[in-house]
């Protein structure tokens, strides 16, 4: 596991963005695993910047979703669909082919979760999958004591997940659905590049809890432990637990010339 510390949100997003736009010059067609809230937002502005300058070229790239609401009218503007394609598909100019997600509004929402592990399949696995982190360590919608070998399925929220999610929901904790469909953590584990991004003193703990707490259910995203290619991308804020913040900050002023972030 790498862990790079930048001085802020913006920061993170430009290297992020690079490290994207850097993939598709040698993957044109690249599957790029999304996550919403509102961590990544400074990494797709940055690449929409790119693109916009001709410095990145996302023509053929491909989206896919790493979770959504189940319950939610198809077209809610606060559905993770809704949002890749507002935040995401839309800004890079890419056509809403290119993007795929698990439907949280299906009458048989098992069958699509079971359809979307083989729609990502079909589609040659993720290569380069970007998550955020809950304020309880989740990845995706994968609440604490989630099966680090689960697949894509139906979860149901904590109540601080719902209440940190109430924000994009005129704040009111009621309108938070309970249930969510969620790429599982063994489905996560299976992208090429895990990129982890955090930002904010309120990530600080999650975050030591994922990169020196032991491999452990509790912390979804301590399962990024176990991924040969994972990078975790931290903000001073977000970086202000780690004991080994002194080695991280060495080791990236000698990185390799092979790494990717
Ligand atoms: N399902 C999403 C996660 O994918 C995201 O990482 C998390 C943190 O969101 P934020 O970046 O807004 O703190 O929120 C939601 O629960």
């Amino acid at each position: 596991m790498e862990v790079v510390i930048v001085q802020d949100a913006r920061a993170g997003g430009e290297l992020v963005a690079q490290g994207i736009a850097d993939l598709l010059r040698r993957k044109p067609d690249a599957l790029l695993g999304v996550a919403t809230g509102s961590t990544p937002l400074p990494v797709y502005e940055a690449l929409a910047a790119r693109v916009r300058a001709g410095k990145a070229d996302v023509s053929r790239a491909r989206i896919a979703q790493l979770d959504e609401y189940v319950g939610l009218p198809a077209g809610h503007p606060e559905s993770y669909r809704s949002v890749v394609l507002r935040e995401v598909v839309e800004p890079l100019g890419l056509s809403p082919d290119a993007f795929m997600g698990p439907d949280g509004s299906a009458d048989d929402v098992r069958a699509a979760c079971e359809a979307y592990e083989k729609a990502l399949a079909a589609a040659g696995g993720v290569d380069l999958q970007l998550l955020g982190i809950g304020t309880d360590g989740h990845i995706g919608f994968n609440e604490p004591c989630s099966s680090l070998a689960s697949r894509t399925r139906i979860k149901t929220l904590t109540e601080q997940t719902r209440a940190d999610n109430a924000r994009f929901f005129d704040g009111d904790v009621e309108q938070v659905p309970h249930h969510v469909v969620t790429q599982g953590i063994g489905t996560i584990l299976e992208a090429r590049h895990l990129v982890l991004l955090a930002t904010g003193e309120g990530k600080a703990e999650a975050v030591a809890a994922t990169v020196e707490g032991p491999v452990a259910a509790v912390c979804p995203a301590s399962a990024l432990q176990l991924h040969p290619h994972a990078t975790v991308v931290v903000d001073e804020a977000a970086a202000s637990k780690l004991k080994l913040a002194g080695y991280f900050r060495h080791a990236y002023a000698h990185k390799p010339a092979w790494q990717d972030l």
